[in-house]
């Protein structure tokens, strides 16, 4: 298969409804993220981390089914298993819904750059999926900059 492409673009996603599956760390990490951007996001899984049961991020407890997806902008499986995230990946192409399957790029309709914000300004670092740890690096030097008493 062609090697994918992926490209950087910015969504509004204020009041926009997103859907984890999965209620685990992963699912928790990628949820403080959205958050910042005051993404209205839902859960629905099996079990539910503290974490999650603690905030006020809305979850139910089932089974992940295909018609969970309907009246969504896009959404992250994090469920940690590999069989049920190509289920969910195949799934989401099929109901129109923009697919992120954690820790799986090759499954991945898109995915999520290391962000520096402040103020208006936003920075994101992707390494077009191929060098996550690449990303946060650059990202990290990119806040230093910034950050550092010379520049503020
Ligand atoms: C930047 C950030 C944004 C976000 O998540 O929103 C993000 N990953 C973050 C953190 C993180 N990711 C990983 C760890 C290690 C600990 C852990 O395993 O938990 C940590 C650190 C941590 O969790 O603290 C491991 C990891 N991640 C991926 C793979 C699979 C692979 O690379 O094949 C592996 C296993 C690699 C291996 O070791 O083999 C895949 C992806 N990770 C991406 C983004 C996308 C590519 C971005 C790009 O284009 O460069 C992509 C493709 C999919 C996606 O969009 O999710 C966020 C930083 C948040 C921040 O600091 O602000
Ligand atoms: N400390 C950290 O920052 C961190 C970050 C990521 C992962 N981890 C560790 O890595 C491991 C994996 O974490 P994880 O969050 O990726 O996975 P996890 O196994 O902890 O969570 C998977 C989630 O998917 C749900 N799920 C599974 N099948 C489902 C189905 N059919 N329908 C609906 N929901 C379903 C589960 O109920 C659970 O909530 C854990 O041990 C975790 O502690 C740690």
């Amino acid at each position: 298969m062609k090697q994918k492409n992926y490209l950087p673009i910015a969504i509004n996603i204020t009041g926009e409804k997103i859907l984890i599956i999965g209620g685990g760390q992963s699912a928790w990490k990628k949820i403080q993220i959205l958050k910042r951007f005051d993404a209205e996001v839902e859960v629905i899984a099996l079990e539910i981390c503290d974490d999650l049961r603690k905030s006020d991020v809305p979850y139910r407890i089932k089974p992940y089914e295909k018609s969970d997806l309907k009246g969504y902008l896009m959404f992250y499986s994090c469920t940690n298993n590999p069989e049920l995230d190509q289920q969910i990946a195949r799934d989401g192409k099929e109901a129109g819904v923009l697919v992120n399957i954690h820790d799986q790029p090759e499954l991945c309709q898109f995915v999520s750059p290391a962000i520096y914000q402040k103020n208006h300004l936003r920075i994101a670092v992707s390494s077009n999926a191929r060098d996550v740890y690449a990303s946060i690096e650059t990202r990290n030097i990119i806040r230093n900059y910034f950050e550092s008493t010379a520049n503020n």
